[in-house]
């Protein structure tokens, strides 16, 4: 029986189902299994009549408590302030924000409601640990209710700078917020960065220390924890995935693949651009390149989502009927979700990996990407600059979204690279990608908290 504190993590999203894909709950996962700790989060159910205490789901390695929503709620507290405001804000996109003041009273009260159901669960020695943006008043709602438990919180998304997240209607109140908690975590140095200067210019923040800030009076501690993957299961995944010459012999060309939920954030319409621009410029390379984009749905009843999702298939038709043959299809969209292993299993095969997100907390498809890959034979990672995950991933190709010719250049460079160069590259990104696996960071961030 493990001596350490119970672990008590709280998050939007409660992993319920049979297949837990996304890095979240690979990543939480092991760190609840350790301490015997318990899940806290939505179940999905949205109903007129929630249950007044959190409900119990057996049947996981941990104990997981579920809340449900009313339709306003959801609307208030997911849709409306963590999906139109939070979100797009925090990812450089304040003009697609919608205010309503009605989204930040509903995001108030489910953060209370949650609070207040999660008191009976907890103990005295309990370490609570907050998964990011839906949940940032969580402390502090905690903290009225008289809990003194270290409680971290944990973001998965960047932070903007002053400049962007002075268009919210209260700045001052998110700093408020992450004032209550002992310690928050962030994916990179640049959301470090952008959150010292938010919270000195607009909630006068002091920074005593180069990890400390006094906020509204009290003292916060601030690290870097940039979050990894599974890196052993999916290497062994990867490996053990139907053989790869399948693809090669359908498509007869070499595949180039992206995999991201259809978000404005993931630069999809960017990648397709360059990929026109490419075609464009060395038709040599027709018939030997396939780019597979695999973006299952998300969050569609926000409309910057349907947006995107008609202006992602007009271009990749439009690309098809510029360049298709009679034996070959450029582009193929495909818009919905597909399990693990068969995505790891299509990493593999892929001598591209396109990962150009606009704005990205870290982007794990990078590192699952690099963990997919055969060693000997290694395909090669395209990765935006503004993805966290390109602070330790300097090995890849680094590119700007936003500039088609050099996500184009760069194409063509990890078409003709050789095979030294690729083997030499993917070692370096391999080893990063091991060493800082997610078993490392969930380590990290509860080995920081407990140290308050
Ligand atoms: O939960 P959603 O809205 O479907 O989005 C998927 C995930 O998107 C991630 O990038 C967020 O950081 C998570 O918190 C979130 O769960």
């Amino acid at each position: 029986m493990s001596t350490e504190p119970r672990l008590i993590v709280v998050s939007n999203r409660l992993p319920l189902g049979d297949d837990p894909s996304g890095g979240l709950v690979v990543a939480l996962e092991d760190a609840l299994r350790s301490s015997g700790g318990v899940w806290v989060g939505f179940s999905g159910e949205v109903t007129d009549d929630p249950a007044p205490d959190l409900q119990d789901h057996p049947g996981a390695a941990f104990q997981r408590l579920s809340f449900d929503l009313t339709p306003q709620e959801h609307d208030e507290y997911y849709l409306g302030y963590s999906n139109s405001i939070l979100w797009p804000l925090c990812h450089g996109r304040p003009n697609l924000m919608r205010i309503r003041p009605e989204y930040l009273d509903g995001y108030a009260r489910v953060n209370q409601r949650i609070a207040r159901m999660l008191l009976p669960v907890l103990r005295p020695d309990d370490r609570i640990w907050v998964q990011d943006y839906h949940l940032f008043p969580m402390a502090a709602e905690l903290r009225a209710l008289g809990v003194e438990n270290p409680i971290g919180h944990f973001l998965h998304i960047p932070i903007p700078g002053p400049a962007d997240c002075a268009a919210l209607p209260n700045p001052a109140q998110l700093f408020d917020w992450l004032s209550h908690y002992d310690l928050l975590g962030f994916q990179a140095e640049r959301d470090l960065g952008a959150f010292a200067e938010s919270a000195r210019q607009l909630a006068d923040g002091d920074q005593v220390a180069p990890d400390r800030f006094r906020l509204s009076g009290r003292m916060v501690r601030t690290q870097v924890f940039p979050i990894g993957i599974d890196a052993a299961a999916f290497i062994t995944e990867a490996a053990d995935a139907p053989d790869s010459d399948r693809m090669r012999l359908l498509t007869g060309a070499k595949m180039m693949i992206g995999v991201d939920r259809l978000d404005y954030s993931k630069g999809i319409p960017q990648r397709f651009r360059a990929y026109q621009l490419l075609l464009e410029k060395i038709p040599d390379l027709h018939e030997k390149i396939s780019f597979l984009q695999i973006a299952p749905p998300t969050r569609g009843e926000v409309e910057a989502y349907q947006d995107i999702r008609e202006e992602t298939e007009h271009l990749a038709g439009r690309i098809n009927g510029q360049f298709a043959t009679l034996n070959w299809t450029p582009i193929r969209f495909i818009h919905r979700p597909f399990p693990r292993p068969v995505l790891a299993g299509l990493y593999r095969q892929a001598r591209i990996g396109l990962v150009t997100p606009l704005a990205d907390g870290m982007n794990l498809v990078a590192k699952e990407y690099v963990a997919a890959q055969n060693p000997d034979d290694p395909g090669v990672l395209i990765l935006s600059r503004f993805a966290g995950a390109a602070e330790t991933m300097a090995e890849a190709l680094i590119i700007n979204p936003h500039d088609p010719h050099d996500l184009a250049v760069a194409m063509a460079q990890a078409m003709r690279m050789s095979q030294a160069e690729r083997r030499d590259r993917h070692a370096a990104l391999l080893k990063g990608v091991v060493d800082h696996d997610v078993a490392w960071w969930s380590r990290t961030y509860l080995e920081a908290l407990t140290a308050r």
